[in-house]
């Protein structure tokens, strides 16, 4: 049996354990036990996870002696929204899903944050627990407790914080992730080296992917939910700091928004966002030429989109990103909130930003 690691998040409104490491359901599934008052397990899987590792969950809930629920639902964005919430609401309830039943998430962030907010709202609230099977989800998703959907206006426009009991990132769930879907969550762990980690971004720019793949896989996800869970300790329903993870997001979202269905993934609308909140940062004179060049170099030489034209799903036109920034929830008093930089490792928050300036950068920016 491989080491595990397990990092505590002290949220305000209650602490879990996020356990890590290969192999980590078979050795916890004994506390998913001790959690599961009617003797089974409610699973909302994602299909192309479950198509994979269907045999490893049984087993493990096998031996912990609980019979699996299993509710299989499509991954991807268009799972996160109204139809698949309410879908899912009623597939919990025909199961009469009680308040002290974990339902369990079982896939990538899409799978995990429509669950969560699923959890949050039925009966007013049930227990909630994470098993996320991509890399995006288990160094940032499954951490932290924000959950929802989408609607027409914009990403994650609805939805709670609810924060999970538990966090399983086995990593052998891994194994069959598609290279696209391994970028798009090392795209979060870029995030997290231009927030607040300098050493982080210049491992990152020596080890690139491999970095978050073979032998550094488990501390990779372990750092970054240390990372997080440092920052969800300190402000767990972003009333300050935690918008730093936003960092990317603002522009990130607004491709999100308005790509064609199913062509753009989250992770690949954050790196793109991330180069983009560092030019803008250099434009406005906050940071150096240098850091904006070395986020796009790295980006591009991992096969990242760093530039709106490298952006699957486009064409994306300036004015109507701007209007989708306009929705953004972190805005106040119409001010648009973005998170800038000024370096590697040094992002902040500012609601002082022109919007005549965003709208020119944003132009200048679709037509490179
Ligand atoms: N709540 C949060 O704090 C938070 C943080 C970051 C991102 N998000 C949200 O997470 C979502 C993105 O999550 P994601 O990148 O995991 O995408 P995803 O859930 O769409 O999963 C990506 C793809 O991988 C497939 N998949 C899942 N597990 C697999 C496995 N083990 N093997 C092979 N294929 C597998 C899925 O079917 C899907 O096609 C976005 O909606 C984003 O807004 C939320
Ligand atoms: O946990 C957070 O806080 C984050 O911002 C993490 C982001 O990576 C994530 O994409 C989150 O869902 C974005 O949150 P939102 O509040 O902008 O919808
Ligand atoms: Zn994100």
């Amino acid at each position: 049996m491989s080491v595990l690691r397990v990092i505590e998040v002290n949220a305000a409104s209650g602490a879990y354990e996020v356990v890590i490491g290969r192999d980590a359901l078979s050795a916890r599934a004994d506390r998913l036990a001790s959690r599961a008052p009617r003797g089974r397990v409610v699973i909302v899987a994602d299909s192309q996870a479950l198509n994979h590792h269907e045999t490893r969950l049984a087993q493990a809930f096998d031996a912990a002696k609980l019979k699996l629920e299993l509710i299989e639902i499509e991954g991807g964005e268009s799972a996160k929204s109204w139809r698949g919430l309410e879908a899912l609401c009623d597939r919990l309830l025909d199961l009469n899903v009680e308040r002290s039943e974990p339902v369990i998430a079982f896939g990538g962030g899409t799978v995990g944050d429509l669950t969560g907010f699923a959890s949050a709202i039925l009966k007013r609230g049930t227990r909630f627990i994470q098993i996320p099977t991509t890399l995006l989800a288990q160094v940032d998703s499954s951490v932290g407790g924000k959950t929802g959907i989408n609607t027409q206006h914009g990403k994650n426009l609805i939805g709670a914080f609810h924060q999970p009991d538990l966090v399983i990132a086995d990593t052998a769930f891994l194994d069959t992730l598609p290279r696209r879907e391994v970028l798009a969550g090392y795209a979060e762990v870029v995030k997290a080296g231009l927030i607040q980690d300098a050493p982080l971004f210049n491992r990152l720019e020596a080890q690139g992917v491999n970095a978050v793949t073979g032998d550094g896989l488990v501390q990779a996800v372990a750092d970054a939910v240390a990372f997080k869970a440092r920052i969800v300790a300190e402000d767990e329903r972003e009333g300050g700091v935690r918008a730093l993870l936003n960092l990317g997001h603002t522009f990130g979202h607004a491709f999100e928004a308005e790509a064609t269905k199913g062509a753009l993934v989250h992770g690949e609308a954050v790196a793109c966002g991330l180069a983009l909140a560092y030019r803008f940062s250099e434009r406005l004179g906050l940071c150096d030429a240098e850091d904006a060049r070395r986020v796009e170099r790295h980006l591009k030489t991992v096969g990242l989109p760093a530039r709106i034209s490298d952006l699957p799903g486009g064409p994306y036109a300036a004015d109507r990103l701007l209007a989708r920034m306009q929705d953004d929830k972190k805005n106040s008093g119409g001010a648009i909130t973005l998170i800038l930089a000024h370096g590697i490792g040094n992002a902040f928050i500012t609601r002082d930003v022109d919007h005549k300036d965003l709208a020119a950068f944003l132009s200048s920016e679709v037509e490179q």
